[in-house]
Formats: structure tokens, sequence, C-alpha cells
């Protein structure tokens, strides 16, 4: 089932579009990589799907509703950890947590659990008194991806989850989103790192210049490109070529 989909989803800055007539879904149980070159359009499309930013038009349909931003009960639905992290930095982490239970209205015993899970994961439960403001900045996108999974969303939606995170950080990270997958929420995450999309991805979104140039697993990807998948031990060379044949081409194009 759809759990997320966009229907000819534009945003337009004057005559520039920075994002034009994106259609895609999600479902329950997916977990979505969406890629694409710096400057391509993808925070600018969570920022619609998350409601940060009104579309010029088109629309986006979160658990089978139309998405409006005004309404509480269609954030009730998603959890989203933005590129970078927004935290009360006045606040520790534990009242931040505490902040995150209440405006989602959790049920107490069982958010406090998952919390201290959640924490212990991430290896913050040491740092759960300490102020936000104190956080380095992995330890900021660790409690920002914390919060975002508090209140158990169907959709998770994640701008650069892995931007900032140590090894073990990323690795606990993809364990834990292929779980959560496999418990029926769908995953909606953009990155840059090519290696995590195809090993954690179903499917994949590419997006440039704003219009999404190919959706669909792997393998339907590799198959548009002529390409073999895992034909060889060069899999992320194969990737990587087939990432800068459908953005243009240009290797420079992707270095950041
Ligand atoms: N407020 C704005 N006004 C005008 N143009 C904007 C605005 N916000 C974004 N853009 C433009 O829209 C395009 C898409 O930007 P966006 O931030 O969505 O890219 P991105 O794919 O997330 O890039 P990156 O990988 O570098 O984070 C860019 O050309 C950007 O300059």
């Amino acid at each position: 089932m759809n759990v997320l989909e966009t229907v000819n989803l534009t945003k337009k800055y004057g005559s520039f579009y920075a994002v034009k007539d994106v259609n895609f879904q999600v479902s329950s149980g997916e977990i979505f990589g969406f890629l694409g070159p710096n400057g391509a359009g993808k925070t600018t499309t969570i920022n619609m799907l998350t409601g940060l930013l009104q579309p010029t038009t088109g629309k986006v349909y979160l658990d089978g509703q139309q998405f409006d931003s005004r309404s509480v009960e269609s954030k009730r639905v998603f959890g989203y950890a933005p590129d970078e992290p927004v935290l009360y930095e006045k606040l520790t982490l534990s009242e931040f947590l505490d902040f995150i239970i209440r405006i989602y209205d959790l049920d107490y015993q069982a958010a406090t659990t998952r919390a201290e899970e959640l924490l212990e994961l991430f290896e913050l439960a040491n740092s759960s008194y300490k102020l936000l403001g104190s956080f380095s900045r992995g330890m900021k996108q660790k409690a920002s991806l914390v919060a975002s999974l508090l209140p158990d969303p169907k959709i998770i939606i994640l701008d650069e989850p892995t931007s900032g995170l140590d090894p073990r950080s990323v690795k606990r990270l993809k364990d834990l989103l292929t779980r959560e997958a496999q418990r029926g929420k769908a995953v909606f995450m953009s990155t840059h790192i090519l290696e995590i999309a195809e090993k954690m991805s179903h499917r994949i979104g590419i997006i440039q210049h704003g219009e999404l140039k190919a959706l669909g697993t792997m393998d339907e990807l590799y198959s548009q490109k002529n390409q073999t998948p895992h034909s060889s031990q060069e899999d992320e060379t194969n990737l990587e070529q087939l990432f800068l044949e459908l953005t243009g081409g240009d290797e420079h194009e992707y270095l950041e």
C-alpha cells in the first residue's frame, strides 16, 4: 500500500523550476533512496513532503490523505530529520525528547522505553542530561534522528541522514532503518552515498535539474542503461557510472 505519493509536485521560484512535475510512490515496508547532484531539488522536494514549503502546483499524499500543512493529523503520520539538525539548544536531550512525547501526545511509558532504546543504539544515553547546544555536529544529527523516530511514525523522511555520523552510527542507522521497513514503515531517504542507496533501497529515484530522471529498482535502473548489475567486482563503479550517465555523464558535476 502506498503511504507516500506525489502527483506532479512542482516548486517554482520566479521562472526557475527547483522541482518540476515529480511523481513517485513509496509503499509500506519500502526504503526509497532519493539521489541527485547538488542543487538537483532533493531538499526542496523533502520540504514539500513535510509541509515546510508550499508546492507551487501538485500534491502530496501521506497515508492516503492529501497533505495539509495546517493539519496536526497530517503531521502525525511522519517523522522527519532535516539535513541540518534543528534543535532547541537550551534544552537537554532528555527535555527535548519529553517535548516530542508531549507534542505528539505519545503514550508516555511506551515512548520512554523507545527513547531509551534509541539513545542506547546511538550511544547517547550518557548525554541525555547535557544541553543540546553543547553537542557535536554528529551528536546533534543523532539527536535529530532519535526525535524523528521516537513517535514510531508510519513514514520516516530523512534528508542526508548519515551526514556527520561515525561509521558505527552509520551501520546502526542502516540496520535500524532496514528493521523499521521490515516492521512495515515506509522510509524516504535522500543520500549522496551511492553505496548506501544501492545496498539499502528497494527502489531509487534520481532527480536532476528538478526533474526525475530515473525511478525503479536497481535492476530496473541498470536495465534502462543496458548495464549488468553485480556482473563484476566493480559494482560501485557501475553504480557510479550509472548515476553519472543518468545525470549527464560528467563526473565533475557530482563532486562536492
Ligand atoms: N528559496 C529559494 N529561492 C530560489 N532558489 C532556490 C531556493 N531554494 C532552493 N533554490 C534552488 O533550487 C534548486 C534545488 O535546491 P535544493 O536545495 O532542493 O537542492 P538539493 O538537491 O537538496 O542539493 P544538495 O544536494 O546540494 O543539498 C537549487 O538550484 C537551489 O539554488
